[in-house]
């Protein structure tokens, strides 16, 4: 699976521990940046992670920057994106099967590496459960298309 991932300065020491972990576990990564520790702007490293999704040249992507939010905010401005932030490892699993969500966004300066971890193992391996939960997330299409 190819995961395209982000981040802004906040979110940098995270990115970086992400792709060591899923890169040893077998997944193709695709690194927007940033490279280093200078203050940037999370809304250039959103947007690039969500263009990679709606083109389908990356199946999902991750975001993390210092609290999650921001990433999500404006990688759900990209239509076609469902961008989640996720901060316990329910919502990681309930957030792939009931929302389908595409981009998992990840705050460095809330979660501990080991739960953040978790997070992205146990959401990169959950799948849409599909059923009631596809008449909801198109719903939600129809209010983006609108
Ligand atoms: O956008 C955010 C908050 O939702 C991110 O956490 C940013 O990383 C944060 O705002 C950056 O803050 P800084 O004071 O410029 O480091």
């Amino acid at each position: 699976m190819k995961i395209a991932i982000g981040c802004d300065h906040g979110g940098k020491n995270l990115k970086d521990t992400i792709i060591t972990h899923l890169t040893t576990n077998g997944y193709e990564i695709i690194d927007v940046g940033c490279y280093s520790h200078e203050s940037v702007d999370f809304p250039i490293y959103a947007k690039n992670v969500a263009e990679l999704v709606v083109s389908k040249k990356a199946e999902l992507g991750i975001l993390c920057c210092g609290t999650g939010i921001g990433m999500s905010i404006a990688a759900n401005k990209i239509k076609g994106i469902r961008a989640a932030v996720v901060a316990d490892c329910f919502s990681a699993k309930a957030t792939r099967e009931h929302n389908d969500s595409n981009v998992l966004c990840l705050g460095e300066r809330v979660l501990g590496i080991g739960l953040a971890l978790n997070i992205v193992d146990i959401w990169v391996t959950s799948e849409f459960a599909k059923g009631r939960h596809k008449r909801r997330v198109d719903m939600v299409t129809e209010l983006e298309n609108k």
